[in-house]
């Protein structure tokens, strides 16, 4: 077999060079691989456009080995060549939700016998006005928090350092207005909303059932709207129901399945950052958000479903 690895070599993970270099040496020395060729971002868009020249045939896997963004750029490039090639992941970033939700190996030998054993899956992918996502679309409050921790924080502290910018940002964001008109065939409504978001995996910012009833394969998006709430009275009830996965049944949260959504701001939230895979959608609101059913062939564990 041929494969491409498109690194992003800035990715959260420090060791991730050391795997490599193993999992390059047991492709080719166990004969899974008669030629790897390597390439290395060097900053937006680098992976998206090397995936986007890909043609049928030009290799039969490609790896993207980076975080979440890097994830969404090759998964945005394969989209756009229509090449087909299956899509393996080594996730070097600080969340990794979407390799955590499909069990994805994290060893050396986990990842060279999945490529051996060459199981693919197809998954569904969200669409959002021109761009693709593959793990989750979400806006509101603390949504925003992938993109405004730097990545020299992120390398020492991890997921913490998510949750420290969280602590600083909550009391500032809680005083916004977010009302937002949301139109699907399932839902419709004008609320005032501390976040909403669109999940295609069940895995979510680090939580592993943030969207319980997700799954990639079943032609649907899960949407899960949390209304403004009194904090005091109603959040710690919902706080203890997430950690039972039963946050959907809230009050104060609408959970739906959709093919299509769109979301419409008000005049007051007109400039409502919009994220997709923890990048930052250019041309914000208003989104129109759909499924891309069985969109893209991704190498998966023997084991998994
Ligand atoms: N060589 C590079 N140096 C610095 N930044 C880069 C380089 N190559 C790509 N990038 C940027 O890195 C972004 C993606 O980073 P990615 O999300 O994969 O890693 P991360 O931020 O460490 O992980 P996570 O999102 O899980 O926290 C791309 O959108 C691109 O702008």
């Amino acid at each position: 077999m041929k494969g491409l690895f498109i690194i992003n070599p800035s990715s959260g993970k420090q060791n991730i060079d050391s795997m490599l270099r193993e999992i390059m040496a047991t492709l080719i020395l166990d004969q899974i691989c008669s030629h790897v060729d390597v390439f290395y971002t060097k900053g937006k868009d680098d992976a998206k456009n090397r995936a986007a020249e890909l043609k049928p045939g030009d290799y039969d896997f490609i790896v993207s080995v980076g975080g979440d963004g890097t994830l969404n750029e090759v998964t945005n490039g394969l989209i756009l060549s229509e090449s087909n090639i299956p899509m393996a992941i080594i996730s070097a970033g600080t969340v990794n939700d979407f390799a955590t939700y499909m069990k994805l190996p994290q060893t050396a030998d986990g990842f060279c016998q999945m490529i051996k054993d060459f199981q693919t899956k197809k998954v569904d992918v969200g669409r959002v006005n021109n761009e693709y996502f593959i793990n989750v679309l979400a806006a509101g409050m603390l949504t925003d928090i992938a993109y405004k921790v730097p990545k020299d924080k992120k390398a020492v502290l991890g997921k913490m350092a998510y949750y420290l910018e969280g602590v600083k940002e909550f009391p500032k964001q809680l005083s916004q207005n977010m009302t937002l008109t949301f139109n699907s065939k399932e839902y419709s409504g004008t609320e005032d909303i501390m976040l909403f978001l669109v999940a295609n995996s069940k895995s979510v910012g680090g939580f592993a059932d943030a969207a319980p009833l997700a799954s990639v394969s079943d032609g649907y998006l899960d949407v899960m709207i949390i209304k403004k709430m009194a904090l005091l009275t109603e959040a710690p009830d919902l706080i203890f129901k997430l950690f039972q996965g039963e946050h959907p049944k809230h009050p104060s949260i609408e959970y739906f399945q959709t093919k299509e959504l769109s979301v419409l701001p008000t005049e007051q939230t007109a400039g409502i950052a919009i994220d997709y895979d923890g990048e930052i959608l250019e041309e914000g609101l208003p989104v129109d958000i759909s499924i891309v059913p069985e969109a893209l062939n991704l190498i998966i564990l023997r084991t998994t479903n």
